[in-house]
């Protein structure tokens, strides 16, 4: 089995990097500034205990990889991307290609199903950094993160089986589960607040906004007939699993989405977070007020190069109507 990760930032490079060090045949695939400091230096991870350099293939684009039976897409993109990256992939890749949807939010692996037939979606409880070219960091050890995975839309089979192991030889917490979109359903509605931390930081006490947007998403998934795990299952699975340590004595700065605004990306995920409440909300008659705002603020704030932290919570209430 050779996996290609397929947008090798934070995820997608720790998870490389960590696949590589366990002996696993691995290819990344990254753009730009990142791509050139992979390919001159190799990859940087820093983690709490200590700093490595990983010399990974690198590649630009899959149509630079020459593509057999074994191998596995693990997408690592954000969810705004996937779609572009489905179409290039696609184009290239035989159609019977495993595509493992390593990512937030629930519209990834229906995407991926429109061009392959077998789609895996996991539940990613991994924190982890990219804001300079060539370096990622993972935040957690000795356990880097748990990627619990299935088939997409339901079901186990022997790939996820397979896929699942591999994880765990490369110090991930991996457990193959016939109902992972449940799973990823109630990561969403955590996800829900990556839009507050990103405008807002965390230093204020986001309570008050965080749990508006929960029960807007909870309000939807009931309206739409979507059933997730239950909090107390899903705090169960995570026990005590994730150690976040600091990482050269500075603590996580922010989540994924904080780190879009910090790298100026120019793009965010919300659509495909807040934006799948909304949408849901849209679907079956149930405002969503504070998730459109969020979502739309959280846009705006990407496309403008703001920085993270430059909202306050009251304010983001008091625009609320
Ligand atoms: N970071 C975290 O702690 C966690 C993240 N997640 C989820 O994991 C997913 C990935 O997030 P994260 O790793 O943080 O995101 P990053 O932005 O750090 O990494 C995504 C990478 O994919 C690259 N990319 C996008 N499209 C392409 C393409 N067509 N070709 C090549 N490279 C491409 C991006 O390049 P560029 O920078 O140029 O856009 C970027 O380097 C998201 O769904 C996120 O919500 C889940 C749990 C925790
Ligand atoms: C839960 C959280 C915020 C952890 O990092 C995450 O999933 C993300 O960063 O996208």
């Amino acid at each position: 089995m050779r996996f290609i990760v397929y947008g090798a930032g934070a995820i997608g490079g720790v998870l490389g990097a960590r696949l590589a060090g366990a002996g696993k045949d691995v290819v990344l695939i990254a753009r730009g500034a990142h791509l050139e400091a992979i390919r001159r230096d190799g990859l940087t991870v820093e983690a709490p205990s200590g700093r490595t350099v990983h010399p990974i293939k690198a590649a630009a684009h899959p149509a630079e990889i020459e593509w057999t039976q074994g191998d596995v897409a693990l997408l690592a993109m954000k969810g705004m991307d996937t779609e572009a990256a489905l179409r290039e992939l696609a184009a290239v890749a035989p159609p019977e290609t495993p595509i493992v949807c390593v990512q937030n939010g629930v519209a990834n692996e229906r995407a991926a199903l429109r061009m392959f037939a077998n789609v895996y979606g996991v539940c990613v409880m991994f924190p982890a950094t990219h804001l300079e070219p060539g370096v990622v960091q993972a935040q957690s050890e000795p356990i880097t993160g748990l990627l619990d995975l299935g088939r997409y839309p339901e079901g186990v089979d022997d790939t996820a089986e397979a896929i699942a192991a591999a994880l765990r030889d490369a110090t991930f917490e991996s457990v193959p589960r016939p109902d992972i979109m449940r799973w990823k359903y109630t990561k969403l509605l955590m996800n829900l607040g990556n839009s507050i931390d990103a405008l807002c930081g965390r230093d204020e006490d986001r309570s008050d906004v965080l749990a508006r947007i929960r029960e807007e998403g909870e309000a939807a998934l009931a309206a739409a007939g979507i059933t997730f795990t239950p909090w107390e299952t899903d705090r169960e699975r995570r026990g005590d699993l994730l150690q976040v340590k600091p990482i050269n004595g500075q603590q996580r700065s922010g989540g994924s989405s904080w780190q879009s605004l910090a790298r100026g990306t120019g793009s965010i995920e919300a659509d495909y977070l807040n934006g799948e409440i909304v949408l849901l909300g849209r679907l079956h008659g149930v405002e969503t007020p504070v998730n459109e705002l969020a979502r739309r603020l959280a846009n705006q704030a990407a496309r403008a190069g703001t920085p993270p932290g430059s909202f306050t919570p009251d304010r983001i209430l008091e625009l609320v109507h």
